[in-house]
């Protein structure tokens, strides 16, 4: 049983696991150019906040390297104007933007065009190893809240492929599998592209852990006819309050999990907080195309011309939150005085879009 990666940084060359072909196709595809590395991300072929930052930071250097500019200020315009583009793949995960500003900061400090290069380079690296490093004591944190806990449920895939490794929502089952501990997750399916089904339910089956698959209206249902004791899902971006953005149906389960009286955790990385955006209200929603929700595959199954809203985030308010699972420990209320707390003010000034 292993727990699989999505992000691989070998002999100078990124390789990403093309999730778009889960679970039917393991696929592993070379990322070259910059424009590769834009386009991974637009069509989720990578997807799942931190593993955005990660890619989107390779890109960036990948890109870099690329530049034919031999003066400094040249190689400078090039990549901001590069930075720029790699910003504009997708809205709502900070770490896209945090790991991009991380790059660019570190690339001022460059004497020379060569320089910049190597300095881009090793901060992806850097980025991508403390992810690793995070998700992993994320995971620990997790399996000290969750205690004795069998059943918890959880939505889209905040996993190992989503991050360097490990993942966050899901960290604790695979720290779990690795030392006997037993889950059963209830994975809600998270319409409408699927991330429950097509890669919650293989990435825990390829660690060994025991996982069933429900369909996002069955989750109230499941809670009261299964006995899930916790629920545990991931974020793309928390607020300086704590509200935080999560896939679709993040928000229905929060509500579900006050409904029956049972604790309702996010786990993140310190990466993925803006604790520029006083609230969640702030957070841009990313709205993806309709034919996600008109079609299933190619084939359609709504009729022609039905309007369609399809945002992909939802925002739980921090009062549905018992807890935020980080590498730094767990977060609880007040959230605006303990996130500041915790994460310390530098993070506030990294972070912004
Ligand atoms: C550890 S990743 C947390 C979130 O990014 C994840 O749950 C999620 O919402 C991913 O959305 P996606 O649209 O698939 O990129």
């Amino acid at each position: 049983m292993t727990i699989p990666v999505s992000i691989l940084w070998n002999q100078d060359q990124l390789t990403i696991l093309n999730q778009q072909k889960l679970p039917h196709v393991i696929e592993y595809i070379h990322l070259d150019t910059i424009e590769a590395v834009f386009d991974a991300i637009i069509s989720l072929k990578v997807r799942g906040a931190p593993a955005i930052g990660i890619t989107a930071a390779y890109g960036l250097a990948i890109g870099a390297s690329q530049f034919s500019a031999e003066k400094l200020e040249d190689f400078q315009q090039e990549l901001h104007e590069q930075y720029i583009y790699l910003a504009g793949s997708r809205p709502t995960a900070v770490n896209l933007f945090w790991a991009l500003e991380r790059l660019m900061k570190k690339a001022e400090t460059a004497k020379t065009v060569e320089e910049a290069k190597a300095i881009l380079l090793a901060e992806a690296i850097a980025i991508h190893k403390e992810d690793e490093e995070h998700c992993r004591k994320i995971g620990e944190y997790a399996l000290s809240v969750l205690g004795d806990y069998r059943n918890v449920m959880t939505i889209c895939n905040a996993g190992s492929i989503a991050t360097a490794k490990y993942g966050t929502a899901l960290a604790p089952f695979h720290l779990g599998a690795e030392i006997g501990k037993e889950f059963h997750v209830y994975a809600c399916e998270t319409r409408p592209v699927f991330q429950g089904s097509r890669l919650t339910v293989w990435e825990l089956q390829q660690s060994g852990v025991e996982v069933t698959l429900i369909t996002d209206g069955m989750a109230a249902h499941t809670i009261q006819a299964k006995g899930v004791q916790a629920i545990i899902a991931g974020a793309d971006r928390i607020a300086a309050n704590g509200d935080s953005a999560n896939k679709i149906g993040t928000l229905g389960l929060a509500i579900l999990a006050k409904a029956f009286k049972i604790p309702f955790y996010i786990a993140a990385p310190s990466s993925t907080f803006d604790l520029n955006l006083a609230d969640g209200t702030q957070i841009p929603i990313e709205e993806r195309d309709e034919k996600e929700i008109t079609h299933i595959g190619e084939s359609r199954i709504a009729p022609e011309g039905t309007l369609v809203y399809n945002p992909a985030f939802d925002v739980t308010p921090n009062e549905y939150i018992t807890g935020i699972i980080t590498e730094k420990g767990i977060i609880y209320p007040d959230y605006q005085k303990n996130i500041h707390n915790t994460l310390g003010e530098q993070i506030g000034e990294e972070v912004s879009q």
